[in-house]
């Protein structure tokens, strides 16, 4: 059976776990703090980041986009997350471009906060990302049930995880009230019980990271 390394609030980790969880793949899931030096993701990924799917062999895949990639194509045809069209699989992987584009940017600011001395121009670039990857997902989403090909998939998986990831770890970001269109297509998101099972949680991190 895969395993997945995971961590609660993870937006990339809950991509995969929604993933899964659509395709009827059995996993065991491995719940960790990865900045915490009690990880094991080092004995299975160079870059010492979650998630990490591991093989039944013990080999392991890692970095999100990718291990998506590897589990469309080692599972091809069992409720396949991305179009047959090239051009609609292409957009899609665009859009979850954006969508882990937004949770780097807010990664980014949420460490920098952490520091005696904060960058003020750093942590404003940072934002700037989340407001225009957030603008342009509303853009894409506009008055849609489904991003791409009016049907299920990796967009949605990219999109609902980073605005779930926002409602847990920054409820003062206020994109709900700036994209009403994008709160309702995410109201309905999270009526899937794929989302319902892999809602985001606060860590606690012990260990001094910056
Ligand atoms: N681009 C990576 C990002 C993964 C990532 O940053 N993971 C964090 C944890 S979380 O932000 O997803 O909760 C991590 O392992 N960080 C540890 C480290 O960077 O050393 C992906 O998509 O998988």
């Amino acid at each position: 059976m895969f395993k997945l390394i995971s961590a609660t609030p993870s937006p990339y980790a809950r991509k995969v776990r929604i993933v899964l969880a659509e395709k009827g793949i059995p996993f065991e899931l491995i719940t960790e703090v990865p900045w915490d030096n009690t990880t094991k993701t080092p004995q299975h990924n160079p870059l010492e980041k979650l998630p990490v799917l591991i093989l039944e062999d013990g080999s392991s895949v890692y970095e999100s986009h990718y291990i998506l990639e590897y589990i469309e194509a080692k599972f091809l045809g069992k409720h396949p997350m991305l179009s047959d069209d090239i051009d609609e699989r292409l957009f899609a992987k665009k859009v979850e471009v954006v969508a882990d584009g937004v949770c780097d940017a807010f990664v980014l600011c949420f460490f920098e906060k952490q520091r005696a001395q904060q960058s003020e121009e750093w942590k404003a670039r940072q934002m700037r990302k989340v407001d225009g990857g957030f603008r342009a997902l509303a853009e894409w989403v506009g008055e849609r049930d489904y991003i791409v090909g009016d049907k299920f998939g990796l967009a949605d998986v990219a999109t609902g995880s980073v605005c779930g990831y926002f409602d847990v770890r920054c409820p003062e970001y206020p994109w709900r009230s700036y994209y009403p269109n994008l709160a309702k297509y995410m109201d309905k998101l999270n009526n899937r019980k794929s989302f319902k099972d892999t809602v985001p949680v606060p860590q606690k991190i012990s260990d001094k990271i910056v």
